[in-house]
């Protein structure tokens, strides 16, 4: 057997278990998974000792938006500086959003997004479709970016006059996804009953982040993911409901998965962790009561009084919640959260975090609220068939990608805007203390984090041409 990478010693932690074993990698593929040592005359080119950490599958970040433009602004991070940050934090593979606009045309957009990304990014890659205007064309595009690997689509039930489909485009692409196989992704808010109250606030005077969160109350993600399971049920669209925060929507979305509809509900790190109290309705020397202004983001951080939070955490156990992503969609405050220093309505929505993911949830683990199996789940395991990944991604077997991470569940990782490798001028969390490390990165059998840093290169990272989402598990 030829042999170009070992990686020796570590417990091999999966979505069902674990066990100590070596993983054996040749050229960009794992060759083998063997009980430790079975080989004793294999002569590699190099070894990586794991014994005392966790060898798991590199992360696959879900829901990114690189460059994204949103709010008169462009997201900070490039598909450089991003997917740099993402391999930093374990993860190997992003699912980044092609954004169309009204106006635009889809195939267009999946041209631009390619441009964007192709040669530029330090892990692989792959695409969604937001269609942000349906029409004939847009549904027409639909079916043929199946084919080319794109298999989700993104709807949003808010951002009147900007993303908002109305309810017959939502049937109409739910029909299209019903048709080619397609997985449909839900942004789930009420966007009409917000606009309404967002009025109402800032006619009060109410312009600071905080009224952010409380313009977007629970009830309106709620409505809107009630709608969005009503009209994937009566079309047989298979729903992903994407960066849930409200625990009303949550236990929806339970109930349908009860009731047996292929119903999938996304959480993400700043929802589990993060409080319209605490983060929205912060206030620093520097920025008064705009400090909240860094964790706008939507769906909105809720009310830890309510206690989302703790709900999100047992729906992440218990498997209503599929997925973590991060929604990765970073503002600097310099020039660009800044556009909203007179109303919250013009902050940028967004927060990064995608070099984080891996390290919150394993702090997740350590304090007992999920186990380590259930880590690698929802980080790589879970987004691999959600997302026409697994096989290649998502799991340590023979013939898969050699997308490894060694994490060391007695390192230490402080999370810092002095430290990030994000394109940001703030962490979201500053000061927060992992117990856990990213000790190595393979990414196709290259290592591109170790010791000494990243030592990966720039056009390292390949697109990835999905298949149609295992949308049954
Ligand atoms: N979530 C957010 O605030 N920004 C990114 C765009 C989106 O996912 O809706
Ligand atoms: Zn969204
Ligand atoms: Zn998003």
């Amino acid at each position: 057997m030829t042999v170009t990478t070992l990686i020796k010693g570590g417990t091999v932690v999966s979505a069902t278990g674990s066990t100590t074993a070596d993983v054996l990698v040749d050229g960009e593929t794992i060759a083998a998974v063997l009980a430790p040592g079975a080989l004793p005359d294999l002569q590699p080119e190099t070894t990586i000792d794991a014994t005392g950490k966790y060898v798991i599958p590199g992360g696959i970040d879900a829901h990114t938006h690189m460059e994204m433009p949103f709010g008169g602004t462009n997201a900070s991070d490039t598909f450089e500086t991003g997917t740099r940050a993402a391999a930093w934090g374990g993860t190997t593979t992003i699912v980044d959003f092609v954004v169309q606009a009204h106006g635009q045309r889809v195939q267009d957009q999946v041209a631009l997004w390619h441009d964007k990304a192709g040669g530029n990014c330090a892990v692989d890659y792959a695409f969604h479709q937001i269609i942000g205007e349906v029409n004939a064309e847009s549904l027409k595009a639909m079916d043929e970016l199946i084919g080319e690997g794109i298999t989700s689509f993104k709807l949003f039930m808010a951002y009147p006059g900007v993303f908002l489909s109305s309810d017959g485009q939502i049937v109409q692409a739910m029909q299209a996804a019903a048709g080619n196989g397609g997985l449909i992704m839900m942004h789930a808010e009420n966007g009409s009953a917000i606009d309404v109250l967002v009025q109402q606030a800032l006619e009060r005077g109410e312009t600071a982040p905080y009224h952010h969160g409380v313009t977007r109350p629970w009830q309106t993600e709620q409505e809107a993911t009630h709608r969005a399971i009503m009209l994937a049920d009566m079309t047989g669209a298979p729903l992903y409901v994407v960066h849930v925060s409200a625990k009303q929507a949550l236990a929806r979305i339970a109930e349908a998965r009860d009731a047996g509809q292929n119903v999938f509900g996304e959480t993400c790190p700043q929802y589990l962790y993060l409080s319209l109290e605490e983060q929205l309705g912060a206030r620093s020397e520097q920025w008064g009561d705009f400090e909240g202004a860094k964790w706008v983001c939507s769906t909105p951080l809720r009310s830890r009084a309510e206690g989302h939070q703790d709900e999100l955490w047992k729906y992440l156990r218990t498997g209503d919640v599929t997925t973590v992503s991060t929604d990765h969609c970073p503002f600097c405050m310099k020039d660009q959260k800044e556009l909203g220093t007179s109303s919250f309505a013009k902050i940028p929505n967004g927060i990064g975090s995608v070099e984080h993911r891996m390290d919150l949830l394993f702090q997740g683990v350590k304090d007992g609220r999920i186990s380590k199996e259930r880590w690698v789940d929802v980080c790589c395991t879970t987004p691999a068939r959600m997302f026409g990944l697994y096989g290649k991604k998502g799991v340590i077997a023979p013939g898969a990608d050699a997308d490894v991470v060694v994490y060391d569940p007695n390192g230490h990782t402080s999370i810092s805007v002095d430290t990030h490798h994000m394109n940001m001028d703030y962490s979201a969390w500053e000061g927060w203390e992992i117990d856990g490390h990213v000790d190595t990165v393979l990414s196709r059998g290259s290592v591109i984090v170790d010791g000494s840093g990243y030592v990966g290169t720039k056009s390292h990272g390949r697109f990835v041409k999905r298949d149609l989402s295992q949308n049954l598990i």
